[in-house]
């Protein structure tokens, strides 16, 4: 099922997906901690800052953190995904734990076979939620439209190396099988441009554009939490 929540700005957007999250996170039983893939870019700074206002002052349970996807650059560099997420949630730090889509090896397609056994070995089967950005191209995580990596959708392969087609910088991704691997999605967007992209998306599939084809296999409630 699909909710579209819409908000006067980002700010209230942030505060009711913040809440929403620490309201799941408390519910969670303790003996099995919650697990949220979490989009980088530059939309969900302020969410990931309300979230850990919250949860730093009320923190009840361990969680775990991982990206949808990581630039392959170091975490100081402030295009990295996961620097981003520690400077994000640096009051609730000792409450997360990160499973990092990086390592030590020169590409991510040498790195992959690791990360993957990585994943496999440390995530849920099921993620509790994803949170999930867009690109106004319609991707999502790395996976880029017409990118072969959208067509890897067996449950073994956690995460695969892709390529921003604009920039050529490396990136690891979660692939979509994993990502569709979730108790429930939030998608985060902002401004007309994605509104429009989102909107295509639902009324026309397509099978080359990331957002449509992810929607099309969401076996999940995805709730949409968008502002002008
Ligand atoms: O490259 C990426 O882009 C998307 C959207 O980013 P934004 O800057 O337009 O918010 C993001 O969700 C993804 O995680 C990121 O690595």
């Amino acid at each position: 099922m699909l909710h579209f929540n819409e908000f006067a700005d980002f700010s209230s957007l942030s505060q009711k997906l913040a809440t929403q999250w620490l309201e799941l996170v408390n519910a969670t039983p303790a003996n099995s901690p919650s697990s949220f893939a979490l989009a980088g870019g530059t939309t969900p700074a302020p969410v990931y800052r309300t979230f850990d206002a919250l949860f730093a002052a009320a923190p009840s349970r361990r969680i775990q953190l991982l990206a949808t996807d990581e630039r392959w650059v170091e975490d100081a560099d402030p295009q990295s995904n996961e620097g981003l997420f520690r400077r994000c949630f640096e009051h609730s730090s000792g409450h997360w734990d990160l499973v990092s889509l990086k390592n030590t090896e020169p590409t991510p397609v040498s790195a992959v076979s690791d990360i993957n056994q990585r994943l496999t070995a440390q995530c849920p089967a099921k993620f509790s939620a994803i949170l999930l950005g867009m690109g106004a191209d319609g991707h999502v995580a790395s996976l880029f439209p017409n990118a072969p990596q959208l067509l890897v959708n067996d449950a073994s392969t956690a995460c695969v190396p892709a390529v921003n087609p604009q920039t050529l910088q490396e990136r690891m991704s979660l692939s979509f099988a994993r990502l569709l691997q979730t108790e429930r999605i939030w998608l985060v967007i902002t401004g007309a441009e994605k509104r429009a992209v989102f909107d295509q998306a639902i009324k026309q599939p397509s099978a080359t554009s990331p957002i449509s084809a992810f929607l099309a296999a969401a076996r999940c409630d995805v709730e949409v939490f968008w502002c002008p």
